[in-house]
């Protein structure tokens, strides 16, 4: 069987107006309703809301009906997802990737894990995060560099949060470091499914909870934080809006990794940081991308 969404472009404002509306239709029927930037440059925003088993034309033009008063030219469209050996095919090709100490691989490589690797394994690849992008890579070499030399041990970092697991990959590594607790959200449930795997595939679940959120919109951040360290790798442009919510949740002393930030943007994000009272420790380098460790 396979799941499908069904979405349509927007603005941000559109964005939200369209969560709202979905949201009060669809979420009782057990159908997540998310939104998520798709393209910063051109500020064009996704709705999506996804459903299981095979496309359903009534539920499209139900969708259509709910949005029709304020989104009368939306064009809704729609996302098949393949079933887990087509996922599993995907990632075939993709060689294993090493950052720090970590190694992150598909299935198809368990041989090439030597004895002294912290060693992840992703199954599926519905999310962002098999650590081939730069982004990904950074966040592993910093996670190992912040949580190693934390002045207070690994209690200094505890909990961690990872905002915007996507394939919980970041929430494993921190897990595999020390005795942790983390927090890892997505604001797409496809997102925290996928990472709730990974997370279980990687004997992890007694440390690591996942959880649908866009942003700090949850009752958990306020139950589980603050956080001794808080990772986010998502866009320049959330992560400098989130400002004052990750200040927020940050436990006194505690540490920011932050990714998804194009070289050029970086001034830009450390400014919407320093005006939260946090300071620049350090930055690494990938591909154009940057990844900061704030305090
Ligand atoms: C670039 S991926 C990073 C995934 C993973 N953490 C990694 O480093 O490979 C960004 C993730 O953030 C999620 N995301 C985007 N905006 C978000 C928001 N406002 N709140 C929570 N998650 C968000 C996306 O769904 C996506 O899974």
């Amino acid at each position: 069987m396979s799941d499908h969404r069904y979405y349509f472009r927007t603005d941000e404002a559109g964005a939200n107006r369209g969560l709202d509306l979905l949201d009060r239709i669809f979420e009782d029927e057990g159908l997540p309703v998310s939104t998520m930037e798709i393209d910063e440059e051109r500020r064009i925003w996704e709705v999506s809301i996804y459903a299981p088993g095979d496309p359903d034309e009534t539920l499209r033009q139900r969708i259509a009906d709910c949005l029709a008063g304020d989104f009368p030219k939306a064009m809704i469209e729609l996302e098949t997802f393949g079933d887990t050996d087509w996922i599993a095919k995907s990632l075939e090709g993709l060689k294993p990737v090493r950052a720090g100490r970590f190694m992150v691989y598909g299935a198809h490589d368990r041989d090439a894990v030597r004895p002294h690797d912290l060693a992840i394994e992703l199954e599926a690849g519905q999310a962002f995060g098999t650590g081939h992008h730069g982004t990904t890579a950074g966040c592993l070499e910093m996670i190992e560099i912040v949580m190693r030399a934390h002045p207070e041990g690994f209690g200094g970092v505890d909990p961690v949060l990872d905002l915007g697991t996507g394939s919980g990959v970041l929430a494993i590594a921190a897990s595999m470091l020390g005795p942790v607790r983390v927090l890892a959200t997505d604001i797409d449930p496809v997102a925290t499914r996928v990472a709730r795997y990974n997370v279980r595939h990687n004997r992890a679940s007694r440390q690591v909870d996942c959880v649908t959120a866009p942003g700090f919109h949850s009752t958990h951040f306020g139950e589980c934080g603050p956080f001794g360290l808080i990772i986010a790798n998502i866009l320049a442009r959330p992560l400098m809006r989130m400002a004052p919510d990750i200040r927020r949740h940050l436990a006194p002393g505690g540490s920011v990794i932050l990714s998804g930030i194009l070289a050029s943007q970086r001034w830009q994000v450390l400014a919407a940081y320093n005006g939260q009272g946090m300071r620049h420790v350090k930055t690494l380098w990938r591909n154009g991308w940057v990844t900061m460790h704030l305090k």
